[in-house]
């Protein structure tokens, strides 16, 4: 069983190439923002440590950690992010350490695809076989989240003062997926990509 780490900046692409690879190689997914929201559910551990840190001003009217408050916190103060990151992200990583663990027993899943956007920060080169980076323009980017998500530029951009550079990515990734193109010429990439591996 092959486990392939996915990263990259906010909407350069990563979720739009899992579903390709689950739906086209029967990749298992585990995706850390999803499993991040379960973590910090209310009558979780992670629940109880986020609220201690960050006090009842985060909760919405159901008294579930609001995720659009706690976002405008932290994409903009860096110690606050580093509080929630210490919490969330061994909840995360253990998680999906099980679940690996759980599918390595199935001999039928011969792929499994890890997304974050801070697999290299958090090393999850303990867990993945190797790391491929989306990458697409920043310009790209934005035009994208507007549309499909209808974040403002201010979001945006403090999300991508919170990430990590291109630079970055690129020194710890070996493969680099070109996501700036249209969708059949990204799934050619990753075509390619696939048939090598089964060839070698
Ligand atoms: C702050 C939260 C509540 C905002 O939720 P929201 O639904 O608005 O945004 P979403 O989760 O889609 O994240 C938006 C973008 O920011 C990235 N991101 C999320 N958290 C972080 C972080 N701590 N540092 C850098 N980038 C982050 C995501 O990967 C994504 O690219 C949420 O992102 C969160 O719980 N973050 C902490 C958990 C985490 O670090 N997840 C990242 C993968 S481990
Ligand atoms: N090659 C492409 N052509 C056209 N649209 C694309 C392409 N790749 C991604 N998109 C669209 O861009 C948006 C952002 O992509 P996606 O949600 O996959 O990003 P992401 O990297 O998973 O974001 P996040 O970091 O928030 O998890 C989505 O609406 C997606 O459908």
């Amino acid at each position: 069983m092959k486990v392939i780490g996915i990263t990259g900046g906010v909407g350069a692409g990563k979720s739009f190439i899992l579903d390709y690879l689950k739906n086209n190689y029967g990749a298992k997914l585990l995706i850390a923002d999803e499993i991040g929201h379960q973590v910090m559910k209310k009558g979780t551990t992670g629940y109880e440590m986020i609220l201690k840190a960050f006090t009842s001003k985060i909760l919405d009217n159901q008294g579930e950690i609001s995720r659009p408050i706690l976002a405008e916190i932290i994409f903009s103060d860096l110690e606050k992010r580093e509080i929630l990151n210490k919490i969330i992200h061994p909840l995360v990583k253990s998680y999906i350490q099980a679940e690996i663990e759980n599918f390595r027993k199935i001999e039928e899943i011969k792929l499994v695809v890890v997304e974050a956007a801070l697999l290299i920060e958090d090393h999850y080169e303990t867990i993945c076989d190797e790391f491929w980076y989306i990458y697409t323009k920043n310009e790209i980017r934005k035009q994208r989240l507007k549309l499909s998500r209808g974040y403002s530029e201010e979001k945006i951009e403090a999300i991508f003062a919170s990430q990590a550079s291109e630079e970055m990515f690129r020194k710890n990734c070996s493969v680099v997926i070109d996501n700036n193109l249209m969708p059949n010429e990204v799934y050619h990439q990753i075509d390619l990509i696939m048939k090598n591996r089964e060839e070698s």
